[in-house]
């Protein structure tokens, strides 16, 4: 392995090409679905709604029975029963007769029509229309909301409550999808603490470890943390080798550049194997990328923006991947809103804040962690390009959309 020898992205990412993980199917109740991942195209296979049902309380007639009703000359038809929501009706309608119906409740035979009780007159058993019916008023067809058969939900798509909706109106409570892939995160630092306890002097709080988490879990994933280890070889040994038992991948942030403390990629090499330390991109030059007992192990940089910006460009592959889901990046075409400067030689990956036309880029830099939060998303800059101008046009790769 050689230290820090800087590749081009392509070449990291056919590394990442070349990782094979597939967690498997597993079959989950519909409450259990939310978030999760769709194994497979699921179809109607009903109506819905199942037959044809009244849309308001009113009366069930025959149109063709009322095409000569009008105020001056009402149709007179005689009522022969009633009909409520959740019952069969035992009936149909003969020429001339009518009957009684509630919402939802299920048409007789021969009804095509529903009028509201409003428009009609009841004298005893009978009721007087005065004007026409049309086929289909105060009626929902069977199956005009979902007909038997439809697509409502693609391999790959996430379940939110519109498609857990739609799962419930055609009856299916349980769903397949896709097994987790199961991400153990290592966050790594003397200085770094945990969160709910007290900073003591150089010392900061855990960023990392918390947002590649919720990302995996955004994602739909597993996100499990395995905590802290410290800047020393047993530690941090120890705890990679929990976390390659414990996950499909193993991510870690922190002490990947080429520093006396920095120890991830020796490690790395100890236990298995350093395909790739070092990417010609800004920022996240300092990543590694490697195998322990076949696993995929990333190395990310411990600056916030940098580990949060690798994560991005070699990590959500390989889950979207794992998870039959197709990457949707979204692009926005803008102008950059002032001149920037870029490393030549790398790739810079320059976050930007949307204002509507405008692309402001984000100067703090990749160790604030606010460079990454507050951008929508980032401009490639080429490694040739060393500047753009205020005004330039830029294509915005944006950050939502996973
Ligand atoms: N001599 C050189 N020094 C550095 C170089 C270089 O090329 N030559 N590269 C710089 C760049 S660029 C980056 S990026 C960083 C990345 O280095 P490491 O991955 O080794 O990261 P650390 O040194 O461990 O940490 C860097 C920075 O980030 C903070 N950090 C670490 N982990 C977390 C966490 N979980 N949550 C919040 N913040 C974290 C850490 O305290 C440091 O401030 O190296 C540069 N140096
Ligand atoms: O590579 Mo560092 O990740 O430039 O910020």
């Amino acid at each position: 392995m050689a230290f820090l020898k800087v590749v081009p992205l392509e070449k990291a990412l056919e590394v990442v090409q070349s990782f094979k993980i597939s967690p498997g199917i597993e079959e989950v109740p519909i409450e259990k679905g939310l978030g999760r991942i769709a194994a497979e195209d699921i179809y109607s296979p009903i109506d819905v709604p199942p037959f044809d049902r009244a849309t308001v309380d009113g009366y069930a007639v025959r149109a063709e029975d009322t095409f000569m009703a009008s105020e001056a000359s009402p149709v007179r038809l005689k009522v022969i029963g009633s009909v409520h929501a959740g019952e069969e009706p035992k009936f149909k309608l003969g020429k001339g007769e009518a009957a009684y119906i509630s919402t939802g409740a299920m048409l007789p035979g021969n009804a095509d029509a529903v009028i509201q009780f409003e428009d009609v007159e009841r004298v005893n058993g009978e009721i007087l229309i005065y004007k026409p019916a049309y086929p289909g008023l105060g009626v929902m067809k069977k199956g005009i909301d979902i007909e038997k058969g439809r697509l409502l939900v693609k391999k790959g798509e996430r379940l939110g409550f519109k498609q857990t909706a739609l799962l419930s109106a055609v009856g299916i409570n349980k769903v397949k999808v896709f097994r987790k892939p199961k991400v153990a995160v290592i966050s790594t630092g003397n200085e770094i603490v945990p969160p709910g306890n007290e900073l003591k002097p150089g010392q900061i709080y855990d960023i990392n470890g918390r947002a590649l988490c919720d990302a995996i879990n955004e994602l739909g994933g597993e996100g499990i943390f395995m905590g802290v280890a410290r800047d020393d070889k047993e530690s941090l040994k120890a705890l990679i080798e929990k976390a390659v038992n414990v996950g499909d991948v193993v991510v870690i942030s922190g002490g990947a550049s080429g520093g006396t403390k920095d120890l991830t990629a020796s490690v790395i090499e100890e236990l298995g194997e350093v395909k790739v330390h070092g990417i010609a991109i800004q920022p996240g030059k300092p990543t590694i990328i490697g195998v322990i007992k076949g696993k995929p192990v990333f190395g990310l940089p411990g600056y916030p923006t940098s580990c949060l910006t690798n994560f991005t460009l070699l990590v959500v592959p390989l889950l979207l991947r794992a998870l039959g889901r197709e990457g949707k990046i979204g692009k926005k075409v803008a102008r950059l809103k002032h001149k920037v400067f870029s490393v030549k030689g790398r790739r810079q990956f320059l976050p930007v804040k949307l204002e509507g036309d405008l692309a402001v880029p984000i100067l703090k830099g990749s160790g604030a962690v606010t460079s990454f939060i507050d951008a929508d998303g980032f401009v490639e800059i080429p490694e040739t390009v060393e500047s753009l101008d205020e005004g330039e046009e830029v294509e915005v790769t944006l950050f939502k959309g996973w």
